[in-house]
């Protein structure tokens, strides 16, 4: 019998990488998406339920549709300097529709839960080597409605039995190598996309966001995972919660910090194209440094990054920004 996953959210950018992950490793995953920023024309790898999750009805009607064996929950609002602008927005874009969801997921006594958090959780903690004990005390709306959502989960699992596996994910990069999905936010507000756009002239310039950081180089320094890989750790983890153990937190990052204009040089190394760059003011929000210290997803759930590469990262978002996909 087909085992149906609910994707909330696999209309995005890593939401439908992870529907292709699904599918590959024998799940039917059903795409739960309101399109607020997801694509319809990403929804290619299983059944596509649109609606929103604070649609308590919707969801109830779903889960009895399609009884899924577990939730992966993606589907948020993640823009750092937006929440600093619009701090209600995130928490009740993200916080309030989490509570709808995680209560229609126990309601229907599917307690097998992976989430989306982030290490924008840990905030600004100069010389701190970030990993899953590491306190959490963000600095901006984003990480502090991920981190609430992170609380809540808790508080499901003591009162209705709710397993989480709570997946803190460092800065996401690259696309599907076959190019069949990559990155596509609308705004783009990602560094390497942009990039991309500035360097075969979609945009004018990339503006480099700060150069006074306590860094090397001035610029802000993070840890850079590729999407396949990251999903691929999506799918241990459920098979974790299907084998019936516990509630986890797992950093999932490379463990290798780039700065800004590192990016920046290994993109054009890549492209053989110049980047032309505008020096700008520090955005908001932004911690000088992320970088994971944690290597428990390989150890505990033998996780194997297979594109861990910076270089191939950024020539598998190259390929994906070139194919006619990108052109919408
Ligand atoms: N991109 C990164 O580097 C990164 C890093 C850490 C964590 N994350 C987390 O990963 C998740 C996915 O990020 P992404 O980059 O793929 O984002 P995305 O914007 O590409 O995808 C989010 C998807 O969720 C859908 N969605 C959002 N709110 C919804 C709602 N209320 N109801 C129904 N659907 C809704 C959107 O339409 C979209 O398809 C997010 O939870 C984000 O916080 C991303
Ligand atoms: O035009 C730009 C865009 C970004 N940056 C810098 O590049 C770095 C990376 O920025 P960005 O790609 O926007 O990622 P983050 O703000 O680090 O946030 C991403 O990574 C977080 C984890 O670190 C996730 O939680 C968020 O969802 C995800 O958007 C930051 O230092 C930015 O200041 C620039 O200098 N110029």
């Amino acid at each position: 019998m087909s085992k149906h996953v609910l994707v909330t959210g696999g209309a995005g950018y890593i939401g439908s990488h992870a529907c292709k992950a699904l599918a590959k490793a024998g799940y039917v995953p059903v795409t739960y998406d309101s399109f607020v920023t997801g694509w319809r024309d990403a929804v290619k790898f299983g059944p596509l339920e649109e609606g929103e999750l604070s649609d308590r009805a919707r969801l109830d009607e779903v889960f009895a549709k399609w009884q899924p064996v577990a939730v992966m929950h993606f589907a948020a609002l993640s823009l750092v300097g937006e929440s600093m602008k619009d701090p209600g927005k995130y928490w009740r874009a993200n916080v309030l529709s989490s509570l709808s969801l995680i209560e229609a997921a126990c309601a229907a006594g599917c307690l097998n839960f992976v989430f989306s958090s982030t290490c924008a959780t840990y905030g600004d903690q100069d010389g701190v080597v970030l990993d899953e004990s590491t306190r959490q005390m963000p600095i901006n709306a984003y990480g502090g409605s991920k981190r609430a959502i992170e609380d809540m989960l808790r508080d499901f699992g003591a009162s209705h039995g709710l397993r989480a596996v709570i997946f803190r994910y460092f800065n996401v990069a690259g696309a599907d190598p076959e190019a069949e999905v990559g990155e596509f936010h609308r705004p783009e507000t990602h560094l390497i996309p942009l990039m991309l756009d500035a360097i075969d002239g979609r945009r004018p310039a990339l503006t480099v966001f700060g150069s006074d950081y306590p860094t090397p180089d001035g610029t802000c320094v993070r840890d850079y995972v590729h999407v396949s890989d990251l999903v691929d750790a999506h799918v241990l983890g459920l098979k974790w919660l299907e084998e019936g153990k516990g509630s986890e937190v797992f950093c999932l990052g490379s463990g290798q910090g780039f700065s800004v204009r590192e990016v920046i040089a290994q993109s054009r190394a890549v492209t053989n194209r110049e980047v032309p760059i505008l020096e700008g003011e520090r955005r908001p929000g932004d911690a000088a440094k992320l970088v994971s210290g944690s290597t428990k997803a390989l150890a505990t759930l033998g996780w194997k990054p297979a594109r861990a590469d910076l270089t191939t990262m950024i020539a598998d978002a190259w390929r994906w920004h070139q194919s006619g996909h990108y052109d919408k």
